[in-house]
C-alpha cells in the first residue's frame, strides 16, 4: 500500500513538544552508536525506495496462494536487492545486520518463505559442515543457487528429538546413505519453506551404520529438481495447510521412499562416518548437532523484544490519539494515555522491550564468546549458553505474546483489525513460544542445569556467574530486603535461590520415600518449572540494570533519568507482580509493598508525559509497523476509512449472493 501524507494529529504534536530528552541519543543507544543507527536508515532508505514492499491490494485481502505467491516474489527481489545494493552498504556475509532483519518487516507484514534460508539452513551449514562440505555449500546458499530449509520435526515427535522415526542408513558397497520414512508418524512436518519454495532441506534422522543406530544426525538433502523443481522421485512433499499466522510462509511435510544421498552429504563436523561405514562419535561434546538450535533461540530473544517494540508503539500512539469516557462531569473526553490503568498495560511493554533487547544483545555476545571457546577446543562454557538461551527464549517470547495481547486490549475494538497489524505481530510471536523448544521444556532444560549447579555449589566447587548467587544462599546468607536496584535484585535472586533449593529437597524426600530419580524429578517438575522461570527474571533485571548502566555513562542527565525511570518501572513491577514469592524467600515487608505500589504508581505519572517519545524511540518506520492506528502521523480514523474504502468486499454495491440466496429467501423462494 502507498500511505497517504497527512499532517500530524494535534494531540500527538503536543505530545512531542512535552518530551524531556532527546530521542536520538536513546536511538543511538539501541542501534549501537551513531555510525549504526546511519547505517540502520541508509539500508531502510534503498529498500523502501526499491517499490518492492508495495502491494496492490491490502495483504490480509488476498487469497493464502496469493499471498504466498506475493510473498514468493518479495523474496526473490529482496534476495537481489541484498546481493546488490545492500551488499555495498552492510558486507555479503553480514546476516547479523539487525537492521536487515527490521526492514524485512516492510515488505513482509507476516513472514518471508525464505526466513528459513536464512535463520537455519545457512546458520547450520556453517556450524556442522566441515571445511570442505562449507566450501561446496555455502558459497551457493549464500548466493541464493540454492534454497534451503530444517526438517527436524515430525508429525508425532517435535520434542523429544531423540524419538525421531526418519532412519539414514549408510550402505558401503555404494557409499550412499538411504533415507526412509518408515511409518506416517515420521513424515516431516512443519519445516518452514518446505511445503512449495526449497529444493534443499537438512534433515534430521537417525544414523544407522554397520547394523548400529547412532541417535539423530544431520544430512544435506536435495529433494527438488533444480531446473523443473519437481520433487525427486523417492520424495513425497507439501504444505500442511492453513495455520494461525505464518500464512504466507509454506510450512511443510516431507517423506523418503529410500531415498539415496551421497555419503558426503552428512554434515561431518562433529561426527563422522567413513567409507566403510566405521562411526567416528563427536570428539568434545554429545550435543553438538543442537547448535542451529541454541542459535536460534538466542535470536528469537531479539524477536520477542522486536516485535514488542512495533505492539508497544502503535498501542501508545493509538492511546494519545484516541478520546473516550469522562474523568469528571462536563470535562472533555480525555486521552486514554491518561487513565493509569492505560499506562500501566502499556509502560511496562516500553521497559521490557528495552530490558529484552539489552538482554538479547547481552545474550549474542555471549553467544559469540562461546563459539569462539568452542572454537578453540573448549566446551565448558556451552552448558551456561544452553541454560541461559533456553529460559531466556521461553521467558521472553511468553512475556513478549502476553504484552502484545495486552497492547491489542489496549486499543479496544479497533486493534481487533487486521490493518491494526496487532494480530499479526501477535500470532508470529506467540508461534515463537512454541517453536525451537516449546516453554516448558526449555524450562526444564534450565532446571536440570540449576539442580546441578546447587548439588556443585553443595559440595564447594566454584559456579559459573549467573548461578553465584546459589553459593552465596548456601554459605547463609540472608537476603535482606532493599527497594535499591541492587537490593531488588538480590531479593529476585534469594526466590531463584529458594526455589531451587525446594526443588533439590523434593527430589530427595521423594528418592528417599523409595521413588527412583527420575519419577522424584517428574514429580517436581511443576516446581522445576517455577525455579527457572525465577532464575531467568533473575538474569533479566540485572542484565537490564548492569546494561543501562554500562550504556548510559556518557548520556545527558535527561536521556539517564528516563531511561532509568524504565528500569525502576520494570523492577517494581516485577516486584508487584511477585509479592508472594517475596514474602516466602526474601524480608519484604508489607510496608516495603506499599512503598512499591505507591512510586509504582508515580513512576506511570513521571513516565505519562515521554510516552509518545519513548516509542518514536524505537525509530520504526511507517512502512515497518503497517498499522492504520501506529503511523508516525496519528490519523488513525482517516486510515480506518481508507482501508474500509479499498476492502475488496466493497467494490461492487451489492453482492451477487445478495441475489442467489437472500432475495430467494426473502421471497420464500428458495
Ligand atoms: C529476511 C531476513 C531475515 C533474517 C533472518 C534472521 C533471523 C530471523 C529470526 C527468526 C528465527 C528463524 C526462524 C524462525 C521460524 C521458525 C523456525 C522453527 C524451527 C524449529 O522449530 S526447528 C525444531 C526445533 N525443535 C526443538 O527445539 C526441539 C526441542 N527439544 C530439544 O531441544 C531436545 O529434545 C531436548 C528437550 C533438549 C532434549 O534433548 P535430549 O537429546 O533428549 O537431551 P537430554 O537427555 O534432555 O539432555 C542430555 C544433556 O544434553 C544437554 N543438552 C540438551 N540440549 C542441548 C543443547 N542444545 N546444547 C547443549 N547441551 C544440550 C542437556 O542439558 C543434558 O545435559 P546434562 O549435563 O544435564 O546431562
Ligand atoms: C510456526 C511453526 C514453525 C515451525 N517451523 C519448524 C521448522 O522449520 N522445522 C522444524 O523442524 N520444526 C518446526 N516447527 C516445529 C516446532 O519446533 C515444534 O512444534 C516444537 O518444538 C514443539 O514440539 P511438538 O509440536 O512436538 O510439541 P509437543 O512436544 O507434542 O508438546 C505438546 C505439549 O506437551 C508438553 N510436553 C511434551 N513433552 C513434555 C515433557 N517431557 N515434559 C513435560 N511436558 C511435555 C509440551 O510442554 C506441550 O505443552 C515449527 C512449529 C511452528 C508452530
Amino acid at each position: 500500500m502507498v500511505l497517504k501524507k497527512y499532517n500530524i494529529n494535534p494531540d500527538l504534536a503536543l505530545e512531542r513538544q512535552k518530551c524531556t530528552f532527546d530521542i536520538e541519543e536513546i536511538i543511538n543507544i539501541f542501534d549501537g552508536g551513531k555510525e549504526k543507527t546511519s547505517q540502520r536508515r541508509k539500508i531502510e532508505d534503498v529498500v523502501l525506495k526499491s517499490g518492492l514492499c508495495h502491494d496492490d491490494v491490502p495483504e490480509e485481502c488476498m487469497s493464502l496462494k496469493e499471498r504466498y505467491e506475493n510473498a514468493v516474489r518479495k523474496s526473490c527481489f529482496f534476495s537481489k536487492l541484498m546481493k546488490t545494493e545492500l551488499q555495498e552498504i552492510t558486507g555479503i556475509e553480514d546476516f547479523e545486520t539487525p537492521a536487515i532483519r527490521r526492514i524485512a518487516d516492510a515488505l513482509f507484514k507476516d513472514i518471508s518463505p525464505f526466513l528459513l534460508h536464512l535463520g537455519m539452513f545457512v546458520p547450520t551449514i556453517i556450524g556442522q559442515c566441515t571445511s570442505e562440505q562449507l566450501m561446496i555449500w555455502l558459497p551457493k546458499a549464500l548466493d541464493l543457487q540454492i534454497i534451503g530449509g530444517y526438517a527436524q520435526t515430525e508429525l508425532g515427535h517435535g520434542t523429544f528429538i531423540r524419538g525421531l522415526e526418519t532412519t539414514a542408513t549408510y550402505d558401503a558397497d555404494t557409499e550412499e546413505f538411504v533415507l526412509h520414512t518408515p511409518t506416517l508418524t515420521a513424515h516431516k512436518w512443519w519445516a518452514g519453506g518446505l511445503g512449495k519454495t526449497i529444493n534443499h532441506c537438512i534433515v534430521v534422522a537417525q544414523l544407522y551404520t554397520k547394523g548400529v543406530c547412532y541417535g539423530t544426525h544431520l544430512f544435506m538433502v536435495q529433494i527438488r529438481d533444480l531446473d523443473t523443481h519437481m520433487p525427486l522421485p523417492g520424495i513425497k512433499v507439501g504444505e500442511i495447510g492453513p495455520r494461525m499466522g505464518f500464512s504466507s510462509a509454506d510450512n511443510g511435510f516431507l517423506g523418503f521412499n529410500n531415498f539415496r544421498i551421497p555419503r558426503n552429504n552428512m554434515l561431518m563436523k562433529h561426527a563422522q562416518v567413513q567409507k566403510d561405514g566405521t562411526y567416528v562419535k563427536p570428539a568434545r561434546h554429545g550435543k553438538l548437532t543442537y547448535q542451529t538450535m541454541v542459535f536460534v533461540r538466542v535470536t528469537l530473544v531479539n524477536e520477542a523484544a522486536f516485535n514488542l517494540s512495533k505492539a508497544v508503539t502503535i498501542a501508545v500512539r493509538y492511546s494519545a490519539v484516541r478520546r473516550q469516557s469522562e474523568m469528571r462531569p462536563n470535562e472533555p473526553e480525555p486521552q486514554i494515555l491518561d487513565y493509569p490503568t492505560q499506562q500501566h498495560k502499556l509502560f511496562i511493554g516500553i521497559a521490557t522491550a528495552h530490558a529484552f533487547q539489552l538482554t538479547a544483545n547481552w545474550l549474542w555476545n555471549t553467544f559469540k564468546s562461546v563459539l569462539s571457546d568452542m572454537k578453540k577446543g573448549d566446551v565448558g562454557t556451552l552448558p551456561e549458553l544452553h541454560a541461559l538461551s533456553s529460559c531466556l527464549k521461553a521467558v521472553c517470547t511468553s512475556d513478549a505474546a502476553l504484552l502484545i495481547e495486552q497492547c491489542r486490549y489496549a486499543c479496544g475494538g479497533h486493534g481487533y483489525m487486521l490493518s491494526s497489524n496487532l494480530p499479526y505481530i501477535y500470532s508470529f510471536v506467540a508461534a515463537t513460544r512454541t517453536y525451537e523448544g516449546d516453554y516448558t521444556i526449555l524450562l526444564l532444560q534450565t532446571a536440570r542445569f540449576l539442580v546441578k549447579a546447587w548439588e556443585q555449589a553443595e559440595a564447594g566447587k566454584t559456579v559459573t556467574p549467573t548461578v553465584s548467587y546459589i553459593s552465596r544462599s548456601l554459605k547463609g546468607e540472608k537476603n535482606s530486603w532493599r527497594s535499591t536496584d541492587e537490593g531488588i535484585i538480590k531479593s529476585f535472586q534469594a526466590v531463584a535461590a529458594g526455589k531451587i533449593a525446594l526443588c533439590v529437597k523434593s527430589i530427595r524426600d521423594r528418592m528417599k520415600s523409595g521413588l527412583d530419580y527420575e519419577d522424584a524429578w517428574l514429580l517436581t517438575t511443576v516446581q522445576l518449572v517455577d525455579a527457572a522461570e525465577a532464575h531467568c527474571r533473575s538474569v533479566i533485571l540485572e542484565t537490564y540494570c548492569n546494561e543501562v548502566r554500562r550504556l548510559t555513562k556518557s548520556s545527558s542527565d535527561n536521556v539517564k533519568i528516563v531511561m532509568h525511570q524504565l528500569v525502576t518501572l520494570y523492577l517494581s513491577y516485577w516486584t508487584l507482580q511477585r509479592t508472594g514469592d517475596l514474602l516466602r524467600y526474601s524480608s519484604i515487608s508489607e510496608k516495603d509493598i506499599d512503598f512499591m505500589q505507591r512510586q509504582y504508581e508515580e513512576l506511570l505519572q513521571h513516565i505519562r508525559p515521554n510516552a509518545v517519545a519513548l516509542v518514536d524511540a524505537f525509530d520504526l518506520r511507517d512502512e515497518i509497523l503497517h498499522s492504520s492506528l501506529g503511523a508516525y502521523d496519528g490519523r488513525v480514523y482517516e486510515r480506518l476509512m481508507e482501508q474500509a474504502e479499498n476492502n475488496p468486499m466493497n467494490a461492487e454495491p451489492v453482492n451477487q449472493s445478495f441475489h442467489k440466496y437472500i432475495k430467494p429467501l426473502l421471497q420464500g423462494k428458495l
